[in-house]
């Protein structure tokens, strides 16, 4: 068998999927090695079954928020048919659907543990233990993605805590459920098991939670949360932590002396590299680290372009379709490299992931529902940019009135006053994630305001909070 290929892929997740396909689409060959399943963390246990398990208590909620769709609403969330809702979406971890289509895209799938083995080279530990090795022609792209960090906490590592992969693949709904963090995967995950019935309690390191968002949007989330019914301990940390033998309850003791009693604690503080086992070092690379990547994602402290990184491992935009976008961008280098072309290093061209750091999205689903892009306002003046920002409460908008009754909402746009375009926006409310999308087109095409004041916002839409908050800014 011939094993060699123009792009050797490690890992099949949304960032090494989408690189095999693009290439393919480019002309060259393309093979994909995979360890557990094609589809990668968001598949099955991230986005996807996070956000199946987010939707049913959402829509009940929006329901409840009109009068006349209210008095229909006679019952509470039937958790069973949430989970099993859920499991329609990650199949319970088959991925035979996403197998097919990498291999109809015309990509071979490799499927086994991979590994640098030198310089374009990728050695294959096989599920049966035999080994086979891949060679690239053009590059080996690593897609290998992140696993949950584990806090030190003594006893931590005996109560079999749940990490983000127990927490949205849960058969059942824990009665008392302890979350250490503060972050998206934090207030996400509190929201859909306090909606599922679960007593939940936040302990939260910081005093705010979402450390890195516009403030409002942190508040607005912990006051959802507090009428969720969720405690959030602010400024509080984990100090032990143990499991019964008998009843099977937890005990999280803090450091402010409590002593909370549970049915499971979830760990949520963030994310490492999965690099431990990658062969970095076969490249002189440090094992277990993180890979700096360029604009075109190629590796920085390697010499030469054959080695890519992409996706979370990279860690510029860890989000799926940042994974993705970074993904197209990566194969366009490659492919401009493999036909002996040096790509332009300009913003905006097609092989720069510009964007991650200007204009990456992210749409989070509680409740509310919060969404921004861009720079925060305090990201921008770190910056240096010389900015501006605007706020109007969503609320007042006619249209918001129309959606839900006590609608709720917030609107923070960042405009660069020296070339007057915005660059960064963050909302929060119902459906604030579907409105975000017009602000990441206005802040990667630098519009400037003066012309956006003529994209007149549909009435009677929430949209016209756009027209708000220009009239804010005094146009
Ligand atoms: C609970 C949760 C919810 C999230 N929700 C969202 C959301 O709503 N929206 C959003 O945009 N992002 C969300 N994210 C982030 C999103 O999951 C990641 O940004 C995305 O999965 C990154 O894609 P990736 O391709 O870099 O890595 P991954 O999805 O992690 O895929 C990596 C793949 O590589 C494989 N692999 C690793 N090492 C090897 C090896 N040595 N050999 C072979 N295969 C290997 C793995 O098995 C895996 O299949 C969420 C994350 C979590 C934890
Ligand atoms: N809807 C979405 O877009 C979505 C949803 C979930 C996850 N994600 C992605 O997943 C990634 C991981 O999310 P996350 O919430 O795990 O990480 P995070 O970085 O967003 O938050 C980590 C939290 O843990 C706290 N923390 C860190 N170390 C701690 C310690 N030792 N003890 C106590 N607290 C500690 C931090 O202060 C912070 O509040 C995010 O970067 C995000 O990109 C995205």
């Amino acid at each position: 068998m011939d094993d060699t290929y123009d792009v050797v892929v490690i890992g099949a997740g949304p960032g090494g999927e989408v690189l095999a396909d693009r290439i393919v689409r480019a002309g060259l060959t393309a093979a994909v090695v995979e360890a557990e399943a094609v589809g990668g963390e968001c598949s099955y246990w991230a986005c996807v079954p996070s956000k199946a398990l987010l939707r049913p208590g959402a829509a009940l909620e929006s329901a409840r928020s009109v009068a006349g769709a209210r008095e229909a609403v006679t019952g509470a969330l039937d958790p069973a048919a949430v989970l099993a809702r859920r499991d329609r979406f990650t199949a319970r971890g088959d991925d035979s659907g996403q197998a097919d289509w990498l291999r109809g895209a015309g990509i071979t799938l490799v499927r086994g543990h991979g590994r640098l083995a030198g310089e374009r080279r990728v050695a294959v530990t096989t599920a049966a233990g035999g080994l086979r090795t891949l060679s690239a022609r053009r590059a080996v792209v690593l897609s290998p993605g992140t696993e949950a960090a584990r806090p030190s906490v003594p006893g931590l590592d005996g109560i079999g805590a749940w990490t983000s992969r127990e927490a949205t693949a849960a058969e059942a709904v824990p009665a008392r459920l302890v979350v250490i963090g503060g972050g998206v995967v934090a207030c996400e995950m509190a929201t859909a098991w306090a909606s599922l019935g679960s007593a939940v309690t936040l302990l939260v390191r910081d005093q705010a939670l979402l450390n890195g968002w516009e403030p409002c949007a942190a508040e607005e989330v912990a006051r959802g949360l507090t009428g969720l019914g969720v405690t959030i301990r602010f400024g509080v940390s984990a100090t032990r932590a143990a499991r019964d033998a008998r009843t099977r309850a937890v005990t999280v003791e803090t450091d402010d002396g409590a002593a909370l009693v549970c049915d499971e604690v979830l760990l949520a503080v963030g994310r490492r590299p999965r690099t431990a086992d990658l062969g970095l070092d076969s490249v002189g690379l440090p094992a277990g680290s993180w890979l700096p990547v360029d604009d075109t994602c190629r590796v920085t402290s390697l010499d030469g372009d054959w080695l890519y990184a992409v996706g979370d491992v990279n860690r510029r935009a860890p989000l799926t379709h940042m994974a993705k976008y970074q993904a197209r961008t990566c194969a366009a280098a490659i492919a401009e490299r493999a036909a002996g072309r040096r790509p332009d290093t300009g913003r905006w061209q097609p092989w720069n992931a510009h964007a991650d750091g200007v204009a990456a999205a992210q749409a989070v689903f509680t409740r509310p529902e919060i969404a921004r892009v861009g720079l925060t306002e305090r990201a921008a003046r770190d910056a240096g940019m010389a900015v501006r920002a605007v706020e109007y409460r969503i609320d007042d908008v006619a249209g918001a009135a129309l959606h839900a009754d006590g609608y709720r909402g917030h609107a923070k746009l960042v405009i660069d006053e020296s070339r007057r375009v915005v660059v960064g926006c963050t909302f929060t409310g119902p459906a604030a994630t579907e409105l975000i999308h017009t602000a990441t087109v206005a802040v990667v095409g630098e519009v400037p305001i003066e012309r956006l004041w003529h994209a007149v916002p549909a009435f009677p839409t929430v949209s016209e909070v756009w027209l708000r908050l220009f009239e804010a800014y005094g146009l």
